[in-house]
């Protein structure tokens, strides 16, 4: 009943909110934006303060790889079905091969544990129908296959005994689905399409209903016109979702407005609770910087374009560890959570490429993730030698310097107001280094020149304050 109660507060004050905005904005809308501004409860804050999450892509198309009848096929493996113009029956036919043996959620877990994501978010059904949960809804799922067993129970427990939250991804095109239509052009497509949408509704009610623990829905797969047309569905999916798990975090790619606009509604209000549209690309650090003003995710593959499994990684650029690395430093200097995407083979395994990221980067985020999780925008003007990280609530500012300069001397501009006091290593914390005023909130840091072999944090202590006016003297 308490949760009821508690469900109804949330939803009152977001819907009312969302109330007081529609009356000032310039076209009158039933299905936009339902408020403006961060979301600012504690699941929201949750969400925000993960920073680092791990994007898991599995499906039948993992069995595959890429590859059909000998023939590999460089676009994303998980587009095989239509890029080798794969028969339906055929491809269907897929569900009864998936048994992935090697499956070990704990283990799964246990990586994502330890390579620093606070949560991760896993396929429940992509684009070609097929579902990781015995969902009443179809047979076209696990419950089907020879593996029988429910994959998004496994992985929700093993994630959240890890403490990592878990999100779930639903493509609301399903290539299975015979009600499914790209777009309404008869009243049979209405008719037809009706039945898709209660179809995906139910779904979507029976996901969060049966997996209580589960933090957010990440929609995918809502470009095509037939979804475009029934934003009044996009908004009640969002409504649904948040009556039946009060809390739970959707993003603007399911939602398209009363006009069909997608992401932001026709008043250019954000709809969903975050920005989803950066996928396989980051705001520029300079130029985009108004990206800070509402929460947002970038998703990210290792290879050049790969969510699912493909056999051959050498028929694109792979990302290296530092790059990876400095796509999360990016992000979070922008306020953003970054994504990481990994893609299990058949069997239920991670390719070596996999497994040594993850170690790398947990490496990294062992010494130094407090310059991450937790952290936000610091509202400072991005230096050539790196990405400022500010962390919540605190007078703590990092400095996560990739770029070296030969003099030894680390720029920084501060905000009107802001006085730098001390800074050092993060892991040398006992040395304080030098902090040097050289004009009106301008400041040199002094670091020893020499060559470092991955990114180092120096962490800066601070204090709101008028600068003196003058150049203090070099302070130690
Ligand atoms: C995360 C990726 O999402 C997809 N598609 O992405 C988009 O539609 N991206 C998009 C569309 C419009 C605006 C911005 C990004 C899927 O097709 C792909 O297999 C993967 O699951």
């Amino acid at each position: 009943m308490k949760k009821i109660i508690i469900a109804a507060a949330l939803l009152g004050s977001i819907f009312q909110a969302g109330a007081q905005e529609k009356k000032n904005s310039a076209i009158p809308l039933q299905y936009g934006a339902q408020y403006s501004g961060k979301r600012t409860d504690d699941a929201m804050n949750k969400w925000r303060s993960n920073r680092f999450g791990q994007f898991i892509h599995w499906g039948l198309y993992a069995i595959p790889g890429g590859v059909w009848n000998g023939k590999t096929y460089n676009y994303a493996a998980e587009f095989l079905k239509a890029s080798a113009n794969v028969p339906s029956a055929t491809w269907d036919s897929l569900m009864y091969q998936f048994n992935p043996v090697k499956f070990d959620a704990k283990q799964w877990a246990k990586m994502a544990k330890k390579m620093g994501v606070k949560y991760m978010t896993i396929t429940t059904k992509h684009h070609e129908g097929f579902c990781l949960w015995p969902s009443k809804y179809t047979d076209f799922s696990v419950a089907g296959s020879p593996y029988k067993k429910d994959i998004l129970k496994q992985l929700v427990e093993a994630y959240n005994a890890e403490g990592i939250d878990v999100n779930f991804y639903y493509s609301v095109l399903d290539w299975h689905h015979p009600d499914w239509r790209n777009d309404i052009k008869s009243p049979q497509d209405s008719v037809a399409f009706k039945r898709y949408l209660d179809f995906a509704y139910n779904q979507l009610k029976e996901l969060a209903t049966n997996y209580p623990t589960v933090k957010a829905f990440w929609f995918d797969g809502t470009w095509d016109n037939s979804v475009k047309k029934n934003g009044k569905w996009t908004y009640e999916v969002e409504k649904m979702l948040k009556e039946v798990s009060p809390g739970v975090i959707v993003n603007s790619r399911l939602r398209a407005d009363d006009y069909g606009k997608r992401h932001k509604d026709s008043n250019g209000q954000l709809m969903g609770d975050y920005e989803s549209g950066y996928e396989r690309r980051l705001p520029d650090p300079v130029t985009d910087t108004a990206v800070t003003r509402w929460d947002w995710e970038a998703c990210m593959t290792i290879p050049e374009n790969q969510w699912g499994y493909h056999k051959d990684w050498t028929v694109s650029h792979v990302k290296s560890p530092l790059e990876l690395l400095e796509m999360l430093v990016h992000t979070t200097s922008m306020g953003g959570n970054f994504l990481l995407n990994f893609g299990p083979t058949g069997n239920g395994d991670f390719r070596k490429e996999e497994l040594d990221i993850a170690t790398v980067i947990g490496n990294w985020m062992g010494k130094y993730g407090d310059a991450i999780w937790n952290c936000d925008y610091a509202g400072m003007k991005k230096e050539d030698w790196g990405y400022y990280t500010k962390k919540k609530n605190s007078n703590q500012l990092n400095m996560v310097v990739f770029n070296w300069p030969s003099s030894g001397l680390l720029k920084v501009r501060t905000p009107r107001g802001m006085v730098l006091d001390k800074a050092s290593f993060v892991d040398a914390k006992g040395n304080a280094l030098k902090v040097e005023e050289i004009a009106d909130n301008q400041y040199l840091i002094q670091v020893p020149v020499k060559l470092y072999t991955s990114p180092q944090v120096i962490q800066v202590d601070f204090h709101q304050g008028a600068t003196n006016g003058k150049y203090q003297k070099a302070k130690t």
